[in-house]
């Protein structure tokens, strides 16, 4: 797979470390989380990244090439800060000034609007726009020199649930086109929802990078229950298939070691005269996968 970024070493201290030695790659096309509690270093890696701040050491490569060139900028689209547009003038307008700067033609405009879902409002002055529709209408803005890759910096902050729905449907629409993106948030649920990668960061240092679902080593577990708890935890034991078989509010769990199926163990079972009165497979949320590793 093609690496559009690929991060190494990189490193920033202001008064305190800030982003300690870190290094991820981003392949192409996969949506990225940056996930974080507040302070953990995603801006400043932005920031790096983008050119705003300077790095005390440690190296990136976009597309291949060392560090962030003027050419590089025109192919990523990011939304850093709040959207900043004039308060009077319609979306319309608006996109036609950053039109104008990014020497994009203004036959753009409304293929991105569309994108966002904005078209039938362009006339309206930005003020009368919700949170929302700022946020989508700062995406369109990123959007307009059809970025190879968008950066999101926490993009549903303080958005209600229909407006965050709203700019994940937009993200995952975004996303199908090709188009890679790295999103920071500090929430997992927003990562979990919307990324197949994630790079998990806590006080500057890069706990984890790779794909969702690898985030955590664990095969998951069952929850069992049977007529004889008692005689069902011990024959779970022999089978010698868990790394662990526990009481736990009234159910069994059995942490899986050598993977096996709901069918399979439920068969292994009938054979040995035990009929469940429940049996469920899980996998831990990505909130234990996640405490987890921080706990590590
Ligand atoms: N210009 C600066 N001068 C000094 N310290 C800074 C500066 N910018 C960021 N920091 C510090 O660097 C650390 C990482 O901050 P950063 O903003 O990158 O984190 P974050 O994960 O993006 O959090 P948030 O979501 O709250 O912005 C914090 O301790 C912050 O106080």
């Amino acid at each position: 797979m093609e690496n559009v970024l690929s991060v190494k070493n990189l490193t920033k201290k202001f008064k305190h470390m800030a982003v300690d030695n870190i290094s991820f790659d981003v392949e192409k096309g996969n949506v990225y989380g940056l996930l974080g509690p507040n302070g953990s270093g995603k801006s400043t890696t932005f920031g790096m990244l983008l050119t705003t701040i300077n790095p005390t050491s440690g190296d990136w490569y976009w597309f291949g090439e060392k560090g962030t060139s003027t050419d590089t900028l025109k192919k990523i689209g990011a939304i850093i800060e709040q959207p900043n547009f004039y308060p009077y003038l319609s979306a319309e307008k608006n996109l036609q000034i950053v039109a104008e700067i990014k020497g994009v033609p203004f036959t753009k405009i409304d293929e991105v609007l569309e994108i966002v879902g904005l078209l039938g409002r362009k006339k309206d002055p930005f003020k009368t726009y919700s949170l929302g529709m700022k946020q989508r209408l700062a995406i369109a803005s990123a959007m307009l020199n059809s970025p190879q890759v968008l950066i999101l910096d926490e993009p549903t902050n303080g958005l209600d649930p229909e407006g965050i729905i709203q700019i994940r449907e937009i993200i995952s629409n975004i996303a199908k086109t090709g188009t890679t993106i790295i999103i920071a948030s500090h929430l997992l649920d927003e990562i979990e929802k919307i990324c197949s990668h994630v790079i998990v960061l806590k006080n500057g240092t890069s706990l984890y990078s790779g794909s969702v679902e690898g985030m955590s080593n664990s095969k998951g577990f069952f929850e069992l229950n049977a007529e004889n708890p008692e005689n069902l935890m011990k024959i779970l034991t022999d089978l010698n298939l868990f790394s662990s078989v526990k009481m736990k509010e009234n159910l069994i769990v059995a942490q899986i070691s050598d993977d096996i199926s709901a069918k399979d163990l439920n068969q292994i079972l009938v054979k040995k005269d035990i009929f469940l009165s429940h049996l469920v497979k899980k996998k831990e949320s990505l909130e234990t996968q996640f405490l987890e590793l921080v706990k590590k």
